[in-house]
């Protein structure tokens, strides 16, 4: 084996551990014996690797080497980059995809020689690879806070138009909606029965028969996640009635009913699918901290969707990818931020993105919201419904009253507008009627047959908390220094559909367009599936935190000031040194790894080494115990490879960037890769 020096091995160790590599020195340095030898010793260890040159003569230094422009088949380099994507799509010959997609990496010698448009080729090329290579089908659940759903679209169907997508819709009574209520219904043994429309009327009919007592109805819990700093899997939900199952039982459930329901609606239309042949994407809020999203992820397996199945999509990004794809909608141009307010029912998710020359997104401010959604103004009417009523009567209410009042109020929420109308009415339960005696509202509230009429100013008073918080939200990305030329706003959820809530953005920011595409509540579910099957839509992301690991180092009286200190084998140590990987605000392009970092076991027979991770909103943490750090949870790494051999050590690389943090952990003896895993639920 040919020896490298030290900064070799560094190169070589960079090309193992997946990162792209430019190797630059002037000739004679050693270029060519550091790739010689880096791509036999990847050999080796099982990997695929192609080496290429951009022209012929550099390739023949090697024995194997072609030109790239042949090895990704860009043909003689007379197509624009549509007309040669859709020749190796329609080609018979499938060589070129099939050896890009077996390729673990790819060498190009004389790199500095290629144009900027052989390179924009063959990344567009690869993006497609993966994109032909993918599963048959992309399913994605919404499985939101208030209501749920989900759509589909086959590969093929999305290789010839991108928004040929098909969005369930849900029948109850004689009404066809695009999603469900989220209410999960379960027996008094804890054994799922029903969902949706049904679970609200079959658990109706249950207390109407007074039977109800011992089962569990689930609704509008997803917020139970939001910001819980102990989530973990014995994490409890409570019930309507205030009994308690595990969270992870109930969101498994939902998930588990719309991933059978999408199943059954496949063997209705299409044959022989099976659930292995789909990708499956579950949208969760942008917001969403590491173990929530964790949490659903595990949801899911609970539910039967293996993780190399399943994707995480972040809700407000899946709608910038569906709305690039509305023809005539938003005449946005590239390199121009516009910003995404998902305003759902619990969430109200805000990021802006920017579309780059290659058409992917690149976003440019972390994704920012709260608890301001569509409940919200729910929550303001009930508080108005205790003043009129009182506590005793409103919770006398039986379940079918429940019910027909929450039908009744998000009614209401679609029919109120900014001006115009001087009142509204809603029809109220029977028993609300008789106990009617207002004196809390003289004049404002009047009750006409079976409704209530409500003074309008009153009616739009319940939208304003929520109304003034996004607003402020918005305001605060506004003044970024990075966003002063934002001119667009996208509006999508179901509650984005509300007029005031659209008027009161655009009376405060009169220089912004609101745009609210016409399936504004659906562009999440549609764009998740676009998503499925071209991930690398989205290029870029935000990093939301710094994130780091707690180390321990010898004691600097210089540095540790302010530090804790440990005594080990007589020698002094700093602990809980906030070792920073990644820094808040930075902009990563998707699959980014850190720089590796090196960690030794202390023991000689150590198996394995825990890294606690931590994440903090400001730049430059000391210690981990810094005001603001927050523990996320550990990293176990395998080093039981090498066990009682000396100066062992584990190189660790943090996959940032993506919609999940990943860690990778490779045995610098063995050269074995660990895929050690981010425990984020650790409580
Ligand atoms: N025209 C409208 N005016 C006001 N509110 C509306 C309108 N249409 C729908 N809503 C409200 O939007 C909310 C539902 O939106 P959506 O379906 O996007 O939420 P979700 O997916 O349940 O929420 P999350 O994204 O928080 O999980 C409900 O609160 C509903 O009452």
């Amino acid at each position: 084996m040919t020896v490298l020096n030290d900064e070799q091995q560094r190169a070589f160790a960079l090309m193992a551990s997946g990162h792209n590599v430019a190797i630059l020195r002037q000739a004679g340095t050693g270029k060519t014996m550091l790739v010689r030898e880096g791509v036999k010793r990847l050999r080796e260890r099982g990997k695929c690797v192609t080496v290429t040159a951009s022209t012929g003569m550099a390739a023949r230094q090697y024995k194997d080497a072609t030109t790239v422009h042949h090895w990704a088949g860009l043909l003689d380099g007379r197509y624009d980059n549509k007309e040669l994507l859709s020749r190796i799509r329609a080609s018979e010959d499938q060589s070129i995809v099939e050896r890009i997609k077996t390729a673990d990496s790819l060498v190009i010698d004389e790199i500095s020689m290629i144009s900027s448009k052989t390179f924009e080729q063959n990344s567009d090329i690869a993006g497609l690879v993966s994109e032909m290579s993918s599963k048959i089908a992309v399913a994605a659940i919404d499985f939101g806070t208030t209501y749920s759903g989900y759509a589909f679209s086959l590969r093929s169907d999305f290789q010839k138009k991108p928004t040929a997508i098909q969005l369930h819709r849900w029948s109850f009574g004689n009404v066809s909606y695009n999603k469900v209520p989220t209410s999960i219904l379960f027996d008094e043994f804890r054994n799922f029965h029903s969902f949706g429309f049904e679970a609200e009327q079959n658990y109706a009919k249950l207390a109407a028969a007074g039977t109800h007592k011992d089962w569990y109805l689930f609704r509008k819990f997803k917020m139970a996640l939001y910001r819980n700093e102990s989530l973990g899997e014995s994490t409890t939900l409570k019930d309507t009635s205030g009994k308690t199952m595990q969270a992870i039982d109930v969101f498994a459930a939902g998930i588990a009913y719309l991933k059978n329901h999408l199943m059954k609606t496949f063997s209705m239309s299409i044959v022989f699918m099976e659930e292995g042949d789909i990708h499956w994407i579950l949208t969760v809020p942008a917001i969403w901290d590491d173990s929530a999203k964790q949490f659903v992820r595990k949801s899911a397996n609970k539910a039967g969707i293996v993780d190399e199945h399943l994707t995480l999509a972040l809700e407000p990004e899946a709608a910038a990818v569906y709305c690039q794809h509305i023809p005539d909608l938003i005449p946005i141009p590239v390199g121009s931020p516009f910003m995404v307010l998902d305003c759902g029912g619990g969430t109200v998710d805000v990021t802006v993105h920017t579309i780059t020359a290659n058409g992917t997104l690149k976003e440019l401010h972390k994704p920012t919201g709260g608890d301001w959604g569509g409940i919200k103004v729910d929550d303001a009417f009930y508080e108005f419904l205790l003043e009129v009523f009182g506590m005793a009567v409103v919770r006398s209410l039986t379940e079918q009253d429940k019910l027909e009042l929450q039908g009744s109020l998000d009614e209401l929420k679609r029919k109120v507008v900014p001006s115009g109308k001087l009142s509204y009415t809603i029809t109220i339960p029977i028993c609300l009627i008789e106990k009617f005696d207002n004196v809390s509202y003289l004049g404002r509230v009047k009750l006409v047959g079976d409704k209530l009429k409500i003074d309008a100013v009153l009616v739009k008073s319940f939208f304003d908390a929520s109304v003034k918080s996004i607003l402020s939200c918005v305001q605060k990305i506004l003044d970024h220094s990075r966003l002063t030329d934002l001119r667009h706003v996208i509006m999508v959820g179901g509650y984005s559909d509300s007029d005031i809530l659209k008027d009161g953005l655009q009376m405060r920011f009169p220089n912004l367009q609101i745009i609210r595409p016409v399936d504004a509540a659906t562009a999440i579910l549609k764009g998740s599936v676009i998503y499925g099957h071209r991930p690398q839509s989205i290029g870029w992301r935000v990093m939301k935190f710094t994130y780091g690991v707690s180390v321990c180092s010898k004691y600097d009286e210089e540095k540790h000031k302010d530090g804790v200190l440990r005594c080990f084998d007589g020698v002094l140590k700093c602990v809980g040194i906030f070792d920073k990987y990644i820094e808040v605000d930075e902009i990563l392009q998707v699959g980014y790894k850190t720089h590796e970092r090196y960690y030794t076991p202390t023991l000689l027979n150590q198996a394995e080494c825990e890294l606690s991770t931590f994440c903090t909103g400001s730049k430059n943490p000391q210690y981990v115990t810094d005001i603001g750090c927050k523990e996320l949870g550990k990293i176990t790494l395998s080093m039981a490879d090498s066990i009682g051999q000396k100066d062992r050590h584990v190189r660790v690389n943090m996959i940032l960037g993506d919609t999940e943090l990943k860690v990778e952990a490779i045995d610098a003896q063995t050269g074995k890769l660990y895929n050690a895993a981010f425990d984020f639920m650790q409580h």
